[in-house]
């Protein structure tokens, strides 16, 4: 897997403990002469950081919002990862399209339908991949966690944004949405179970790319 690029995404409820690992994961995969390029989303790029800021402060309805997260992603997607996939790169990425079926979907209640024509319409005439052809991770690490423990993970740990000012209702539908996710692509989605200790979470995630031989050399191919 070394010469092909990697996408690598870490999806979960508000305060599942993802971006406690980004470090370690990047670190792993240097230590591995790979080249990483580390980012998230909504973001990653100048003009996707703006529209970030729209969508976690500004109150609008979950259209415009959904229209907001696509737009975001478009342009990551044509400026970001589709680059660095082409190098070969790992691209180590904070949330990805699950996410919007997850918050926008689930938690918001809107319409997955068309939500899957707007995945589309992101992604329509990109260079890389023939058209009917959707950008997705090759593997997506889940940090499934009880909302209520998430909650009491964040609280007091920094200024609510809109999302994580939700009640903990709006997150069992977000999580239900990350499961339906999960079960609907076994083959590329990690269960991590994120109620253990940090250091536990961690060999957690070590031990699944190197079983899935994610990890060049260390896996079982
Ligand atoms: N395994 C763990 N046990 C206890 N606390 C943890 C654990 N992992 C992370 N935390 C703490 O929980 C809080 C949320 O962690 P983190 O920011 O990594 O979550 P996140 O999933 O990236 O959240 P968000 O998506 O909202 O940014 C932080 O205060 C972090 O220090
Ligand atoms: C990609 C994406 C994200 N969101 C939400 C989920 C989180 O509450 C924030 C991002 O904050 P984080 O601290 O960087 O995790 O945005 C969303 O609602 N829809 C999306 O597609």
């Amino acid at each position: 897997m070394s010469d092909q690029g990697l996408f690598l995404t870490l999806e979960g409820i508000d305060g599942a403990g993802k971006s406690s690992h980004l470090d370690a994961l990047e670190a792993l995969f240097k230590a591995q002469g790979r080249t990483v390029v580390r980012t998230r989303e909504p973001g990653g790029t100048p003009l996707a950081e703006t529209l970030r800021g729209l969508i976690l402060e500004q109150p609008m309805d979950p259209l415009t919002e959904s229209l907001l997260v696509f737009a975001a992603r478009r342009d990551h997607i044509v400026q970001v990862i589709e680059p660095a996939l082409a190098r070969g790169d790992v691209v180590l990425c904070d949330r990805f399209t699950d996410a919007t079926f997850a918050y926008q979907g689930a938690g918001r209640g809107f319409d997955l339908a068309v939500l899957s024509t707007l995945e589309q319409w992101a992604q329509a005439g990109r260079a890389a991949l023939p058209a009917s052809t959707l950008l997705q991770p090759h593997v997506t690490l889940w940090f499934d966690l009880a909302p209520e423990i998430a909650a009491q993970r964040l609280a007091g740990a920094r200024v609510p944004d809109k999302f994580e000012a939700q009640p903990v209702e709006f997150f069992r539908r977000v999580a239900q949405g990350y499961a339906d996710r999960a079960s609907a692509d076994a083959r590329r989605f990690v269960r991590i179970d994120a109620s253990q200790t940090r250091e536990q979470v961690w060999l957690q995630i070590e031990s699944e790319l190197t079983t899935r031989g994610v990890l060049a050399g260390r896996g079982a191919g």
